[in-house]
């Protein structure tokens, strides 16, 4: 299998040499094969949200190196990382980002239609997508006449509609009920499963964290620990709030000391 992403030796430190400056991440490493779906957990300003913006080429890493696709980020200029983010990643955000004076149809096809793809092609990308999400039949509705969940999967066929080698997810499920909470997982896992998609989620929660395939917990911006999932998902989720209650008992010792 395929490494769709690796982070060798990664630091990323806030703020001006010579001023005050804060290390957010510390010489991080990990690799991610082709097909994977990893979570993100950590506590709050472990740094997870730095390393996803790095690893979404919107902020450079300050020292190390993060390649996508055989690509390395650091070698591309601004022109080319934005290239390089429209066509090889997808994101899906927390309250889902849609255009409210475009129709469902339109914002799926936005990837598309900012690459200049042929209007042809992507009439018939918008549609197997919207397909393969159950939504064929809301494409001509506007964000504001969407339910929850249909809005949260037509921003999963936009985030998908242009073959993404990696999709970014930051807490996807935070704004969201139990039932479209679980609904989206499910997508998530389905996508992972059927499309061989490659996943990567920053995530709060135990439950969320439960669907993927492995976990990196962060830990004053290191990989304090890793799990990976090799029984039933019940038992993942067993293992991971073993492994947070572990990670929180720390953090009250640490505040004792
Ligand atoms: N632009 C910035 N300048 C200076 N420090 C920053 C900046 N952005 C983040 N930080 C600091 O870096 C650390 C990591 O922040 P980050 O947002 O990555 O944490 P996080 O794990 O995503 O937290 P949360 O779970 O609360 O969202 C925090 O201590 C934060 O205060």
């Amino acid at each position: 299998m395929n490494t769709i992403l690796s982070a060798t030796n990664v630091s990323k430190i806030y703020g001006k040499k010579g001023a005050s400056t804060y290390t957010a991440i510390r010489n991080l490493s990990f690799s991610m094969k082709e097909g994977e779906f990893i979570g993100i957990m950590g506590p709050s300003g472990s740094g997870k949200t730095t390393l996803l913006n790095m690893i979404a080429t919107l902020d450079p890493a300050t020292e190390g190196d993060i390649t996508i696709n055989g690509v390395s980020l650091s070698a591309m200029d601004e022109n080319g990382l934005s290239d390089f983010r429209s066509r090889q990643l997808g994101f899906i955000f927390q309250d889902f980002n849609l255009l409210e004076t475009m129709n469902a149809f339109e914002n799926i096809a936005l990837p598309l239609s900012l690459q200049h793809i042929a209007a042809p092609q992507i009439q018939a990308t918008v549609r197997q997508v919207a397909g393969l999400l159950g939504i064929h039949d809301i494409l001509e509705k506007y964000p504001a006449e969407l339910s929850g969940g249909q809005k949260q999967r037509t921003a999963i066929a936009r985030a998908l509609v242009h073959n993404p080698a990696l999709l970014l997810a930051d807490e996807p499920t935070g704004a969201l009920d139990s039932k479209n909470a679980a609904a989206l997982l499910n997508t998530l896992t389905e996508l992972n499963r059927s499309q061989n998609a490659s996943i990567l989620m920053v995530t709060h929660d135990p439950l969320s964290a439960s669907h993927c395939s492995r976990l990196l917990f962060i830990k004053d911006g290191a990989i304090a620990q890793e799990l990976h999932s090799t029984g039933t998902r019940e038992q993942f989720y067993r293992d991971i709030l073993e492994v947070l209650g572990g990670m929180d008992r720390e953090l009250v010792a640490g505040g004792r000391r």
